[in-house]
């Protein structure tokens, strides 16, 4: 018999993704699980990076380890935003970065694009989702599912691989802008598939990564993002799980990333909380510590943090990184990260 469990207050997590203005800020950081943990790293030794991600035993284990040590208030899935394009016919390497050895730029290479059904498109990411919402069962730590934008998906399969400035995809959308299009629509109906698997799975909210939204003018950000990003996560509205939306670099887009339908953004360090507020009146902000303050001594972490928490005063805060765990962070620098956190107070009146 599956025993249901027995819902308690919902967790700080969620109180604040869903807009209300919480004493404490829940946290959680991307990249929490990764390269800085000797534990990752010794997973790591015996199994590729695509090992992890399709084996759910392995990736349900690198989910949790982070929370092993820190008390952070919710997990995300480990895997990765290139997971389900091998389901659409293209061969995905990670060096350590994704590489797509054909990239993608003709007709042919797009119209030979297959879309499979959400079942097909990345069922051991079900069976991981499954795994690590049982080991949380009866704890307030939620699980946060997540899947690539459209548009940045687009920037690795048409680029090939990462690249200071994507040159050949940017060019791309202005040579070929039909077929940019016809690649974008595929994608959206498979992340779209994907995610909505993954809230059936048991994911309790679902983020949207759109890392190089950042490179584009707003006007080529309205015509080959931002239409996408509204399919997708208009298609996950209703089904009861936040929508967070991240994109890198991209303060000069915040007037139209505020027309997205989604609960969280997510800000990267270039601006503080309390000058960002202003674009997002109706938004919980995600954010916003710039992940190399992780690398300064403890002293320096907890004043860059408090900084970033009095900044995030003026409505719903959930606290992360402006980007990911860096790969030589030590990791007793989290914990006291982590610690300066809990310990704020977001309703008291201002200490030093
Ligand atoms: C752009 C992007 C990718 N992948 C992802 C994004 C969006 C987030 C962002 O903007 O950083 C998303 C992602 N990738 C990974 C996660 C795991 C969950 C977590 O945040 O803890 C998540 C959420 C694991 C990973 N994905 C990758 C690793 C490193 C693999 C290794 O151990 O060698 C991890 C832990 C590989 C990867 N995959 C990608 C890159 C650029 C890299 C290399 C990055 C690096 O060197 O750290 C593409």
């Amino acid at each position: 018999m599956n025993a249901t469990p027995i819902q308690t207050t919902p967790s700080l997590f969620l109180r604040a993704a869903w807009g209300e203005d919480t004493p404490r800020a829940p946290l959680w950081l991307m990249r929490q699980a990764g390269r800085y943990l000797p534990e990752y790293r010794a997973i790591k030794e015996r199994a590729s990076f695509w090992e992890m991600v399709r084996t759910p035993e392995l990736a349900a284990e690198v989910t949790l380890q982070p929370l092993r040590r820190f008390p952070l208030d919710a997990a995300i899935l480990f895997s990765d935003i290139m997971t389900p394009l091998p389901a659409m016919g293209v061969a995905v390497a990670f060096n350590p970065g994704p590489v797509v050895a054909e990239p993608l730029r003709s007709p042919a290479q797009i119209e030979a694009l297959r879309l499979p059904e959400a079942a097909e498109v990345a069922p051991f990411v079900a069976e991981a989702i499954r795994l690590v919402r049982r080991e949380l069962q009866g704890r307030e730590t939620v699980l946060i599912g997540f899947g690539g934008a459209p548009l940045t998906l687009a920037t690795y399969l048409v680029q090939g691989a990462g690249s200071k400035d994507y040159e050949v995809f940017r060019a791309f959308l202005r040579q070929e802008p039909a077929l940019a299009h016809r690649l974008l629509e595929k994608l959206t109906e498979l992340t779209l598939r994907y995610l909505r698997m993954q809230v059936e799975a048991g994911a309790q909210a679902i983020q949207l990564f759109d890392s190089w939204a950042g490179l584009h003018d707003p006007q080529t950000y309205r015509t080959f993002g931002l239409p996408y990003n509204r399919r997708v996560l208009e298609g996950l509205g209703g089904l009861g799980v936040p929508r967070i939306y991240l994109a890198v670099g991209a303060s000069h887009l915040y007037p139209l990333i505020a027309e997205l339908p989604c609960e969280v953004v997510s800000v990267d360090w270039r601006m503080s909380l309390d000058q960002v507020r202003g674009f997002f009146p109706n938004h919980t902000l995600q954010g916003n510590l710039d992940p190399a303050v992780l690398l300064a001594p403890p002293a320096v972490i907890a004043q860059e943090t408090r900084k970033v928490l009095r900044a995030g005063r003026g409505g719903p805060h959930i606290f992360n990184l402006g980007h990911g765990v860096i790969r030589t962070t030590p990791p007793e620098h989290v914990a006291h990260l982590v610690e300066v956190v809990q310990q704020f107070n977001r309703w008291q009146e201002e200490s030093a």
